[in-house]
């Protein structure tokens, strides 16, 4: 019995006879003792399912707050009427007007083996196996013939343990010489290599469906700007970032192990039951093979929802480190404010719910365990034992193979010991079936985290965004923008920006602007200027496509001949030439010809040549964004304007950390490269650049006005945004 387990590899198990000499006499002796403690443990379980049940359905309705703490949320149904972009433009008078939206309910979604994940998996499987020729394919149907082969193997070695143990009982030493030196010497060899092809295409496959899988959701997420909207339009996915790399590759392999506990299991049940009902009789695996089904069935109904545990673990995982790397991201915001404590109670907290839940469902898996012990393990056990020495126990059952009254006591050693391994791969193989069970709800809930990506991304790729909006007047609700249904109107033009009854909506649904009218021809130059939160920049993100436009017309050139300079500019991860051609790459400056005499001319045109010497040279790899100052980055990011040239440039208080000369640089260069500007700022000193003004107010009404010579001069100590004030309309 012990040499059987040396064959084991790759594939756990679970249900060994050799248990048997584990099992305490006092509960084999004592049946009224085991059942005591069966109906106690039973208890026990059922008791705890229900608590962490009720404490679940209560956390449906907890939503988290800034604190990495809860909230209850009270409304969970929503419901108000479909609308469209025209009736968005007649409802929404006022700022903070809602948009109406398709109301939604909050539906509970659970991550287990039901309708929904077989649906699920069926949409998966052709993303993970494109077809017939693919690598995973091939590594599919290999796994399964590696797996045939182990099978075949495990029978050799049942016959040949009974072969050895009658060669030592009888003392027949040429016997046990030409079998356990000779013959498993040679059979060592493909033990060997099988076992561990095994484990290098279980491997292979997970490391495949992996690669495919994250292929796929780069292609989606990094398609257009799915990226952006499915962080800031849509709100429904969380911890992006963990979804793409963590659950992905967490699927992939649970989803290659399923394959083997699944695939290798069934091949077994079948070859050894085969084998079996020859031993010791038609019925033996049969009644073996329904005491597994139906402890299946038990222990099912008994256990606790692992495939939700395994979500939420994700989840809360994934909040603590997107708060970590928040704590990287803004660290110097967070030290300037001495503000590490409070920062330390949102991620004590958030810390505290994962060891909590972790907790939880370490004592839940403890019960279960004990359950998965003493029916899949010990009962079975002895059912094993009463089917082996039934047909020696009771001549009616006797088989050839095993009780035959004319066999010596050697052949019954040998028979019993070659019908105990055959009976012992049975038990492992249906042990495993019920443990891949256990591991398909486990493997529910990353199918369900990584579906729900890709339907999410799926939506907004179509233009189909939801989010989950809460506000004190009107409670919580679920936001649904249709692009597909507002009547809106996009055109090309590569000379024209044109906003035409545009409303300017944010996408939860706030309407800043009711209805939006002006247009950019190259050569006008445009000053935007209004209070905070006015919209201002929201006409950027409508430009350039990032949120959805809600109506009217709009008119916006292609994007390539667009340049956004933000405040804080953005600095890739790479060179300094990068940072300066950014998004282009050096092939494409080259192509351009820009070598790099010519871009350091760039940077001396903003002042920062020296940089070149200062962090050595072009081809340097650093954290840009850490390394520069404020009002370097804005400027390295003027001169990556000038090195694109683009038609138009919209430029957000991108000078607000550089001096009045370099602003006077800027604008004047980007008037030899004939770029027409929009700039968003409060400041009166950027009129004299700009040929028109459009001013907001806190109430969503603007005005635009030419911009003359003795205005700009009048207005250029001042504030434009206290200049005046708009009635309402
Ligand atoms: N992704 C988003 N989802 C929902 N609302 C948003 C989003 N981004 C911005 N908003 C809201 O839109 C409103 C307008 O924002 P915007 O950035 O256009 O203001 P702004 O006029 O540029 O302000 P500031 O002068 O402070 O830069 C704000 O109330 C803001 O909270």
């Amino acid at each position: 019995m012990a040499a059987q387990s040396t064959l084991n590899c790759g594939c756990s198990t679970t249900s060994k006879l050799s248990y048997s000499s584990y099992i305490p006499n006092v509960l084999l002796k004592n049946k009224k003792l085991s059942m005591a403690g069966l109906v106690l443990a039973l208890a026990t379980t059922s008791w705890l399912k229900k608590k962490y049940n009720n404490k679940d359905a209560a956390k449906e309705k907890v939503l988290p707050n800034g604190d990495g703490n809860t909230t209850n949320t009270t409304n969970t149904e929503f419901t108000s009427s479909d609308k469209t972009s025209s009736s968005t433009t007649t409802t929404a008078t006022t700022k903070n007007n809602k948009i109406a939206n398709t109301g939604s309910k909050l539906k509970k979604r659970t991550a287990s083996v039901d309708k929904r994940f077989f649906e699920q998996m069926r949409r998966l499987i052709p993303i993970l196996i494109p077809g017939v020729k693919s690598k995973e394919f091939a590594l599919v149907v290999s796994l399964a013939l590696v797996l045939v082969l182990r099978t075949y193997l495990d029978i050799w070695f049942s016959g040949f343990n009974g072969a050895v143990v009658k060669s030592i009982v009888s003392r027949n030493k040429s016997v046990f010489k030409r079998k356990a030196i000779y013959e498993f010497a040679i059979m060592m060899w493909p033990l060997s290599i099988v076992n561990n092809a095994l484990k290098l295409t279980k491997s292979s496959m997970a490391s495949a469906f992996r690669s495919r899988l994250s292929q796929y959701a780069h292609d989606t997420y990094l398609k257009n700007l799915n990226f952006y909207r499915a962080s800031n339009v849509d709100n429904r996915l969380h911890n992006i970032d963990q979804c793409v790399t963590q659950d992905i590759d967490k699927f992939s392999i649970c989803l290659s192990n399923l394959y083997c506990g699944i695939a290798k299991p069934l091949v077994d049940v079948c070859l050894f039951s085969y084998k079996l009902q020859q031993a010791i009789g038609k019925g033996a695996p049969m009644i073996m093979i329904l005491y597994f089904i139906s402890v299946t069935i038990f222990l099912k109904k008994i256990s606790p929802p692992f495939g939700k545990l395994i979500s939420t673990e994700q989840r809360l995982e994934g909040d603590l480190r997107y708060s970590h790397s928040r704590l990287i991201a803004h660290s110097e915001e967070i030290g300037a404010y001495r503000g590490i404590n409070r920062e330390k109670i949102i991620l004590d907290n958030l810390l505290k719910k994962v060891i909590k839940h972790i907790e939880k469902s370490n004592v839940l898996r403890f019960f279960n365990g004990i359950f998965d012990s003493i029916f899949v393990k010990y009962f079975a056990t002895m059912l094993a034992f009463k089917l082996l020495a039934r047909p020696l126990m009771d001549p009616k059952y006797a088989t050839m193979f095993m009780g035959n009254a004319k066999a010596t006591t050697s052949q019954l050693i040998e028979d019993y010991s070659r019908n105990s391994g055959y009976l012992v791969n049975l038990s492992q193989a249906i042990g495993r079936l019920i443990l891949a069970g256990r591991d398909l709800s486990r493997f529910a809930g990353y199918t369900s985290r990584i579906s729900d990506f890709i339907d999410v991304l799926s939506d907004i790729d179509q233009g189909i965004y939801s989010r989950y909006v809460k506000s004190k007047t009107e409670g919580a609700r679920v936001h649904i923008i249709d692009t597909n249904r507002l009547g809106y109107k996009v055109i090309r033009n590569n000379d024209l920006i044109k906003f035409s009854n545009v409303p300017v909506v944010t996408p939860a649904g706030d309407v800043l602007i009711e209805s939006l009218n002006f247009e950019v021809r190259p050569g006008v130059n445009l000053l935007i200027t209004g209070p905070n939160g006015c919209g201002k920049s929201s006409i950027f993100r409508i430009i350039n496509g990032l949120w959805p436009v809600f109506g009217g017309t709009l008119v916006v050139p292609d994007p390539e001949n667009i340049l956004y300079l933000p405040q804080k500019p953005y600095m890739i991860l790479g060179t300094l030439r990068d940072q300066l051609i950014y998004p282009h790459t050096r092939s494409e400056a080259l192509k351009r010809q820009y070598t790099d005499d010519k871009l350091e001319r760039l940077l001396a045109t903003v002042g920062l040549q020296h940089l070149l010497i200062r962090e050595g040279g072009w081809d340097v790899v650093a954290d840009w964004s850490e390394i520069l100052s404020g009002g370097e980055k804005q400027r390295l990011a003027m001169a990556r304007l000038y090195y694109h040239q683009p038609k138009f440039a919209i430029l957000d208080e991108c000078t607000s950390a550089v001096s009045t000369d370099i602003e006077n640089h800027l604008f004047c260069t980007a008037k030899k490269y004939d770029i027409t500007i929009i700039s968003i700022s409060h400041r009166a000193s950027l009129l004299k650049y700009h040929t028109h003004l459009l001013r907001f107010d806190e109430q969503g009404n603007y005005e635009i006005e030419l911009i003359d010579e003795i205005s700009w001069k009048s207005n250029e100590s001042e504030e434009l945004v206290a200049e005046r004030e708009f009635p309402s309309t």
